[in-house]
């Protein structure tokens, strides 16, 4: 079968293109006969020491030999191709490595025992990040192979809760940039700071923050570079996403966190965050920049404030294909998870009324995922919003109320229904409704007191119960409680990892069983949208895959441990709907050799074809290639 590398998808003109330092090749593989072409990109002369650090020294191929004109120090230096004490003897004479390492060579297996060892002996959790962070700057395969073989212990080290800890010491602690920051100041140097990552078909998949919302811990300002790179470990992780095309971005746009402003250490802008005109203009700018750079990312939103998040989301979902994680991921994962525990419990998402308590990017998300389902399943979506309440801040949301942004209007209760109830209490609220569910995002520690959930559990004989703010401290409840009050009945689901209870697992809601696989879908489709519907397919496959029905033990979820295979159903549900909409270009970009590319309508066809395409933290051989002389047209 003759497959076409969506990673590697130049065609001539980019074959032949001279530019930036960089020479691309061609180069055929004898080992996989399956693959016509390789097109590989190597830094070439005196800036290759520099381009090394770069992600512009991507490899496009995703197996068989890499060449490489790197040697030395720079070789080991740069992560996307060092292997350590891997090299094999070989591989030190050829590329100048003689001397530089000790005379074991040791396999990837003996590598990952180490460093594995290494993390073991270290205390804290914060600690451990650190560890985490120098090792994925150092070597890419032999960080994301020691992390995919400990995923459960290393998941909440290296996202949250312990990166939230990250983030907001990421001033003090700081000690290597990653990243690109884009500066508020100096709008004219968008593109220039982006062209630092290549251009073209460089990069497949960005994150996006401005810092304003992170992972529950509020504004961290120019700190927010720090989720895009955790997001972006997530994917490839997950999802496979190659490691060298991805790009973090940073909109310092000032902070209003007092803290920071006075800390001497802040590395951010130090003025209060600008709104309005002056931001959506830079906004746009970068909007436009990153979709003329490179027209072939997808871009994920992450962790912006409530009302900036929707906002962009919507003004530029046509545009390009984009997202927003906080919004659209925590929905799609959280929808998945009332899906399964409907199904388990024989109940059905028409006859069901939910609670969200806490109305902003991820309630307001999950209200929008839960709409969508509904209507998909028959509900106009009157009535499908007539199921769904929301309470914020000051008590449940009712039409009569100025203070609410229209999101959150569009769930408002009717004050003629709730006289003489104080709609500010969250047990009265719930014994009006008498809700099948209860979705915690307020970050409003212990919201879901003992009273709250026997009310609940007074009403269902299992109700689904989940808190998922984030960190672990401000979940709205803890597992152990909420199932010492039903006894063992509710269904539930958290923001932060959790040990069993009695016996029975407790899922993480974690976005990272969503995002990674809706944005490798994204990607490999090449779609221009992103739309509900793909969004849709994605909750389906996830709540398909959900263990819970062959042992009531189970938790909602599949096991984190099948995450790369969950990915990838994910992104073939995704891929198959954009296909299917229309909305998919990946037929219509010529293969390097020519032809265009089929994907198979078939589901495990397809899934097979996305498996292919995933990039897998293995060592590949090494082959040099001699330097070619070019003339630079680039400045560093
Ligand atoms: N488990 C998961 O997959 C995800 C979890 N989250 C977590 O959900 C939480 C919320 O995140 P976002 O929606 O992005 O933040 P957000 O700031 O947009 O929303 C929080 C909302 O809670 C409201 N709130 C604050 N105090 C409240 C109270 N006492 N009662 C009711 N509502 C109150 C706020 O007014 C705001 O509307 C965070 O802890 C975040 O880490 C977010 C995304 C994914
Ligand atoms: C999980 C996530 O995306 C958040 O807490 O913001
Ligand atoms: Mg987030």
């Amino acid at each position: 079968m003759i497959l076409y590398r969506l990673r590697d998808p130049r065609g001539a003109r980019v074959l032949s293109r001279r530019s930036s330092g960089f020479i691309q090749r061609r180069w055929n593989s004898e080992k996989s006969k399956d693959v016509e072409t390789h097109v590989i990109k190597t830094p070439v002369g005196i800036n290759a020491a520099i381009a090394a650090l770069s992600p512009k020294t991507t490899r496009l191929s995703i197996e068989g030999p890499i060449e490489c004109d790197l040697e030395g120090f720079t070789l080991l230096n740069s992560p996307l191709f060092n292997k350590g004490s891997a090299f094999s003897l070989e591989e030190r004479e050829a590329f100048n490595l003689v001397g530089l390492l000790p005379s074991k060579v040791n396999t990837l297996d003996e590598q990952v025992d180490r460093a594995y060892k290494q993390f073991s002996y270290l205390k804290s959790p914060l600690a451990k990040n650190d560890f985490c962070t120098s090792m994925r700057i150092q070597n890419k395969v032999l960080y994301y192979e020691m992390v995919r073989r400990h995923i459960r212990e290393m998941l909440p080290i290296i996202y949250t809760p312990t990166e939230g800890d990250a983030i907001a010491a990421y001033s003090h602690r700081f000690r290597r940039p990653e990243g690109c920051f884009l500066d508020i100041e100096h709008p004219e140097t968008i593109d220039r700071r982006l062209s630092m990552f290549g251009e073209d078909k460089d990069i497949d998949y960005i994150v996006m923050s401005d810092g304003e919302g992170i992972l529950g811990i509020g504004d961290q300002g120019v700190g927010g570079v720090r989720i895009a790179i955790a997001k972006l470990g997530l994917m490839t992780l997950c999802a496979g996403i190659h490691p060298g095309r991805t790009l973090s971005i940073v909109l310092d746009v000032g902070t209003n966190n007092e803290e920071l402003l006075k800390d001497e250490l802040y590395m951010g802008n130090r003025f209060p965050r600008v709104r309005g005109e002056r931001y959506w203009n830079f906004v746009d700018q970068v909007i436009h920049a990153i979709k003329n750079r490179f027209p072939s990312a997808v871009l994920h939103y992450e962790d912006f404030g409530v009302s900036t998040g929707r906002t962009m989301l919507h003004k530029y979902r046509q545009e390009l294909p984009s997202f927003n994680d906080d919004i659209q991921g925590t929905g799609a994962v959280a929808m998945a998870s009332i899906t399964a525990a409907l199904k388990f419990s024989n109940r059905d998402l028409l006859d069901s009324s939910l609670l969200i308590y806490g109305a902003g990017s991820a309630g307001i998300g999950v209200a929008d995922q839960v709409t969508t389902h509904m209507v998909n399943h028959g509900a106009t979506v009157e009535e499908a919003k007539s199921k769904i309440h929301c309470m914020d801040r000051n008590g449940l949301i009712l039409k009569s109320m100025n203070d609410v942004s229209d999101a959150q209007r569009s769930y408002a209760d009717d004050d003629k229904d709730w006289q003489g109830v104080d709609t500010k209490s969250l047990i009265e609220v719930i014994r009006k409704i008498k809700p099948t569910v209860l979705v915690g995002c307020s970050t409003r520690a212990g919201a879901f007191t003992e009273e709250v959930i026997k009310e609940m559990y007074k009403y269902n004989k299992q109700p689904i119960v989940f808190p998922l703010s984030n960190p672990t401290r401000l979940h709205e409840a803890f597992p152990e409680d909420i199932m010492k009050y039903t006894e063992n009945n509710a269904l539930i689901a958290t923001g932060s990892p959790f040990p069993p209870v009695n016996g029975y697992a407790i899922s993480e809601n974690n976005n990272c069983f969503t995002f990674p696989g809706i944005g490798l879908g994204a990607v490999l489709s090449r779609c221009k949208t992103i739309s509900d519907s793909m969004i849709s397919a994605a909750v389906d496959q996830l709540a398909s895959l959900s263990p819970k029905m062959e042992n009531p033990k189970n938790g909602l979820l599949p096991r984190l441990e099948e995450i790369t295979e969950v990915s990838a159903k994910v992104a073939t549900a995704v891929i198959l709907q954009s296909l299917e909409e229309g909305t998919a270009r990946v037929e219509n970009e010529e293969r390097p050799n020519g032809g265009y590319v089929k994907v198979p309508r078939d589901f495990d066809k397809c899934l097979k074809w996305v498996q292919s395409q995933m990039w897998k933290p293995v060592y590949r051989p090494l082959v040099k290639v001699q330097h070619v002389p070019e003339v630079h047209t680039h400045q560093y």
